[in-house]
């Protein structure tokens, strides 16, 4: 069947709560997994509270694709952002433009209901490029060799660390992290039922063999840091217990060199591995043996996309003055294509159509990597990726995106 024909025959809409067993089914399917008792009930609740969008062939679902309501801190505030997460075109229906599809429908949403940007963690980086999203947050997974005393160059905060019922820890951590997303563009939002359900669930989702989840803060009521993590035992053949972090905040260097020694001395463990950092985590700088603490990956975290690219810039705040025209290459959603002159002075930033010759062509999807300070225009330019067509030009809006900490993201949905 052409692509035309394939097309011609669906219809996109609204998936009603009628049809969650089938979403349901349709996404085991896809991505095969066996949806059974907790997990489909966990799955059904994500889906009863996401906006979703189905394609249908003759009343049958064959695409689905489902968007929590997010608020994404941006550099100075926070903005509205779909989540995007179920992405799932059936096999029998691959590559016939369905999950284009969806997304021109999903474009038209964000309009309408004013989410200028929207979000996903890609299961392959290949695929979400050519619909305009860039990879705009960055992750290192960093593992520290336990089995000696961790070495520092900063002395731990001497307070007492006290371990917490993850039940409490919500709100016990909730202004933590919010100083936390302040801090650092790329962050979601939290509310009780996402940290119950995505940050503290009693089971870890990938390995059945860690622990439940452990929250150690330190500090009284008002914590200056806290560590998530999940420990397993070694095992007969030498192989050292683990302690998985999933996350660390701390408000001062003391605070997390306080936390990573305890993390570090925990008896018949001998690894710690946080799978996801910053990669400008002090940890690295404080560490007194690079040899003991290693980064062992670097993968791209938040996959963004400027739905509106006018709303998205005229909202986040900037570190410089500039007055450059941006040629803008999008060729999903017609209102962010051309020419647009952006004029930042302090506290004000507007973002017109212009005529004007062009100092810098880049595409959307480059646009959205640098957004929230996660990669530099100049980079783009050197990788071939940007054009710069007035000297500085590049260099001019890398001063004005430049953000104080590198954006970051560790909430996976
Ligand atoms: C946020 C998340 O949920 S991530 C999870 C994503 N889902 C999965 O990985 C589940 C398994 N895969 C699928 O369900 C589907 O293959 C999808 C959703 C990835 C793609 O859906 P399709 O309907 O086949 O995509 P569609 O036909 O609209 O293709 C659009 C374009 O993307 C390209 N494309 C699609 N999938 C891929 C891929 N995996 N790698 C590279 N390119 C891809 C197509 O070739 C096409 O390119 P073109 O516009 O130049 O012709």
């Amino acid at each position: 069947m052409s692509t035309q024909a394939a097309a011609a025959s669906l219809r996109f809409r609204e998936v009603p709560e009628a049809h969650l067993g089938r979403a349901l089914d349709h996404a085991s399917l896809v991505f095969h997994e066996n949806y059974e008792d907790e997990l489909r009930e966990r799955h059904r609740r994500t889906l009863l509270r996401c906006d979703r969008l189905g394609a249908y062939e003759e009343g049958r679902l064959v695409g689905l694709l489902a968007a929590h309501r997010l608020r994404l801190s941006v550099p100075g505030g926070q903005l509205p952002c779909a989540g995007l997460t179920f992405i799932s075109v059936a096999p029998t229906h691959r590559r016939r433009g369905v999950l284009s599809g969806l997304l021109e429908q999903l474009w038209r949403h964000c309009a309408a209901t004013g989410r200028p940007l929207a979000a996903l963690w890609a299961s392959e980086a290949a695929i979400y490029g050519r619909h305009g999203f860039g990879a705009a947050t960055a992750l290192s997974t960093v593992e520290i060799d336990s089995r000696r005393p961790l070495g520092l160059r900063v002395a731990p905060d001497p307070r007492p660390l006290r371990l917490v019922d993850p039940a409490s820890a919500p709100a016990l951590l909730a202004p933590l992290h919010e100083s936390g997303r302040a801090r650092r563009a790329g962050r979601p939002a939290r509310d009780r039922r996402w940290w119950r359900e995505q940050i503290l669930p009693e089971e870890d989702e990938d390995d059945d063999e860690l622990g439940p989840p452990r929250v150690v803060v330190l500090g009284d009521d008002a914590p200056a840091g806290y560590a998530v993590y999940r420990t397993r035992g070694g095992d007969d053949d030498g192989t050292p217990g683990l302690v998985q972090v999933a996350e660390l905040e701390a408000d001062t260097a003391p605070v997390a060199a306080a936390l990573w020694s305890y993390l570090a001395s925990i008896d018949l463990t001998g690894r710690v591995r946080a799978w996801g950092r910053p990669a400008d985590d002090p940890l690295l700088l404080m560490a007194a043996d690079r040899d003991q603490v290693r980064v062992t990956g670097q993968f791209p975290a938040l996959w963004l996309r400027l739905a509106d690219v006018r709303a998205a810039l005229t909202a986040r705040s900037w570190a410089a003055p500039a007055d450059l025209v941006l040629d803008v290459r999008d060729t999903r959603i017609a209102a962010n294509h051309g020419r647009f002159r952006l004029a930042v002075a302090p506290g004000h930033c507007t973002y017109e159509a212009t005529a004007g010759p062009a100092d810098l062509t880049l595409d959307v999807c480059d646009l959205a990597a640098c957004y929230l300070g996660g990669t530099l225009p100049t980079d783009l330019v050197r990788a071939g990726l940007a054009a710069e067509h007035t000297a500085g030009a590049a260099g001019a809006l890398d001063a004005a995106l430049r953000t104080a900490y590198l954006p970051f993201t560790d909430d996976e949905f």
